[in-house]
């Protein structure tokens, strides 16, 4: 666990003897103790967010968004900065966002390599779009549990212990393929959860797209996207959110459970593994939907899409608009409806 006041920082960890407060060098044991892993949170006030880079040039830019202290929050709490390597050897809550073994397994050259992660926070989303220009296109923030989980057409998204939660940046030029980056974002999930199935060798779990940008499984929600951007200086800046249910079974199902069923030995799924599987599928599908357009996503698209093959009922007017005549459809694609 730990408890720390990053900007001038305290640890205790609860494994680990008391003394360890003592043990750190008086420059860095200061009085108050802000923050605290995602068990202990209720009780206290304040919260940290780590920032942490895959190589030496994300982890400069991380000291110096850190000195310049640029960054901004919606939460009522306070929320203070600390570097990773800062607290790395006295991090040990092992249900918190485990930050070494997602940058060990994420390969990406842009998306996910700098990282915001904190045990608690109102809302990624937050974070992410209101410092979207402090921050390097690619740069993600995590955590392990949300206050003010924000949902599309403003639900609330809820947040608890186990759910993967987080957002990314994304700059685009085109206007018109914008609306078309969430399901570039959704295809990268459920491509994801299929690799990392695969590499452990065991049966694939089947997440659906319902469109337009939900996740589901077994006939339940199981994650959501949510896409917003502003435009400025010619450019859209996009904030990519995703949720999804690895091992919270409420309040609908989660990926593990549904896993349990399906195989005889216990197998879990990581979110770790998951948001780095993400990164590295995104940033393959992005560069494809960005040279070739989304036409060249669209048989996996389709594939993965819950409606392929729905029947439905379309309703027509007639010409004078006093009739309305009704057919059955089957659904092909968003655009492409063939009459049975
Ligand atoms: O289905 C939806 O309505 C979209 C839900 C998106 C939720 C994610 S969780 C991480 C990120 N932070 C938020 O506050 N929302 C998004």
């Amino acid at each position: 666990m730990l408890f720390s006041n990053c900007s001038s920082f305290r640890f205790f960890c609860s494994h680990c003897p008391s003394s360890m407060l003592h043990s750190l060098p008086k420059h860095i044991i200061k009085r108050r103790m802000l923050s605290l892993s995602s068990a202990n949170m209720e009780a206290e006030s304040a919260s940290v967010l780590v920032l942490c880079g895959k190589s030496n040039v994300e982890n400069e830019f991380a000291l110096s968004l850190k000195s310049n202290n640029v960054l901004r929050f919606l939460d009522s709490n306070p929320v203070s900065i600390c570097l990773h390597s800062e607290i790395r050897n006295l991090h040990c809550d092992s249900e918190g966002f485990q930050v070494d073994h997602y940058m060990d397994v994420l390969s990406t050259s842009q998306f996910g390599r700098f990282l915001m992660y904190s045990p608690r926070l109102g809302s990624t989303h937050d974070v992410v779009s209101h410092n979207f220009g402090e921050l390097p296109i690619g740069a993600v923030c995590v955590a392990d549990v949300q206050t003010k989980g924000r949902g599309r057409s403003k639900n609330v998204w809820e947040s608890p212990k186990g759910c993967l939660l987080f957002s990314f940046t994304i700059q685009m030029e085109d206007g018109r393929v914008v609306p078309l980056v969430q399901y570039v974002v959704s295809l990268a999930v459920t491509e994801a959860v299929k690799d990392i199935c695969q590499k452990k060798g065991i049966q694939h779990l089947d997440v659906k797209i319902k469109w337009p940008n939900d996740l589901y499984l077994d006939g339940l929600k199981v994650g959501g996207i949510l896409c917003t951007s502003t435009y400025k200086s010619n450019k859209f800046n996009v904030s990519a959110g995703i949720g999804l249910n690895v091992s919270n079974e409420k309040p609908t199902t989660c990926l593990n459970a549904t896993l349990q069923k399906l195989t005889p030995v216990a197998h879990e799924l990581q979110r770790e593994d998951i948001m780095a599987a993400f990164f590295n599928k995104f940033e393959d599908l992005y560069t494809v939907f960005m040279g070739q357009g989304f036409q060249s996503l669209e048989p996996l698209y389709y594939k993965t899409w819950l409606h392929s093959g729905q029947r439905v009922i379309v309703q027509d007017k007639n010409d004078n608009q006093d009739q309305v005549v009704e057919n059955v459809v089957t659904i092909q694609s968003t655009f492409l409806f063939f009459r049975v």
